[in-house]
């Protein structure tokens, strides 16, 4: 966008906007498209956000749920959330979010995380008390900082933690974040690859208003949300019509119904019993415009007490490049 100062003539001082070339390249790479993220700038959630939209706008946010709000309110375009990670498995309150906001999935992030432990410059890692960090980033380095023999603080996000250091002047605490977030908050880093696994993968979600209109010009992902009526092998029969079909499921997560997380069942030789009433998260490697996905979902849906899709969305075929390579 080119800005000119148009001054005088009988109109008075404006500004006026031109559209230029480069508005008009690539708008799947993110050109004028604010995206939303939990953390402050620094964080892998960002790093995730500028993977799926290199030149878009990121907004940082407080919450979670102030993400989903930013979208819902149209402060942003889109929303990038994390949503389960190879070492560590899957962030259950985003599970929750997607199921209490309508927001629609329209694509993914796979990003491999490399934590970094970095200090205040001139504090070694002897002088090191605590380690803040974002309780996932804390699980997926358990192993070297139960070594390190340091206390573990809980924080927001990894580049919040970062930031408090510097800002507070903490010279007996590190943190585990990013080689940006060190860059940003001006820290030092003491030791790269602090992350048990060193193949460290998280996977985000990217989320909108409206869904996409699936294809089938590249591979896709359908995630969905179920619950089902007790019974026997009611679970059994719900996977059967996906494997029926010959889709192959990548992901099932099984969350209690928050609002109603018992049921009473009445059973004649044993009594009343009380157990877990549960919502099902399925993710299958078809698209929605595929005969056999909308043929699988009809089935479900003869038994299912309850069925929404989340999303239709291309499936992240990239490769997953180190964090300093990104
Ligand atoms: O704190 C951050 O930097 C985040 O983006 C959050 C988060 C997470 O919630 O799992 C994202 C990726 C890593 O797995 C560690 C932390």
């Amino acid at each position: 966008m080119r800005r000119h100062w148009n001054e005088g003539g009988g109109t008075g001082n404006r500004m006026l906007f031109q559209l230029s070339a480069t508005d008009l390249v690539a708008p799947s790479q993110g050109l004028n498209i604010r995206v939303a993220y939990q953390g402050l700038p620094g964080a892998f959630s960002e790093a995730a956000a500028l993977k799926a939209y290199p030149l878009c706008e990121t907004v940082p946010c407080e919450e979670f749920d102030v993400t989903f709000k930013a979208v819902e309110m149209s402060v942003v375009d889109r929303a990038v959330l994390p949503i389960e990670n190879s070492s560590d498995g899957s962030i259950h309150r985003n599970y929750d979010l997607l199921l209490s906001h309508r927001l629609h999935i329209v694509g993914e992030v796979q990003l491999a995380v490399n934590h970094c432990l970095m200090a205040l410059p001139g504090v070694k890692k002897e002088g090191i008390k605590r380690v803040l960090s974002h309780p996932n980033a804390l699980a997926q380095c358990e192993f070297k900082l139960n070594k390190l023999e340091v206390i573990q603080q809980n924080m927001h996000d990894t580049a919040g933690a970062a930031q408090i250091i510097a800002s507070d002047n903490l010279r007996d605490a590190g943190a585990i974040a990013s080689v940006q977030a060190a860059e940003i908050y001006g820290l030092n880093i003491l030791e790269k690859g602090m992350q048990d696994l060193s193949d460290n993968v998280t996977r985000f979600l990217i989320l909108a208003r409206e869904p996409i209109i699936p294809g089938t010009d590249r591979p896709f992902k359908t995630s969905i949300v179920f619950t089902l009526d007790e019974g026997p092998g009611v679970l059994f029969k719900a996977l059967a019509v996906f494997s029926l079909r010959n889709i192959s499921l990548t992901k099932i997560e099984s969350r209690p119904q928050r609002k109603r997380p018992l049921k009473v069942v009445t059973d004649s030789n044993h009594g009343t019993a009380k157990y877990f009433d549960y919502l099902f998260y399925i993710d299958f490697e078809a698209s929605m415009i595929e005969p056999r996905a909308q043929n699988a979902l009809a089935h479900l849906q003869e038994f299912a007490t309850f069925l929404h899709v989340l999303g239709s969305y291309p499936k992240d075929t990239s490769k997953c490049f180190s964090q300093e390579k990104l």
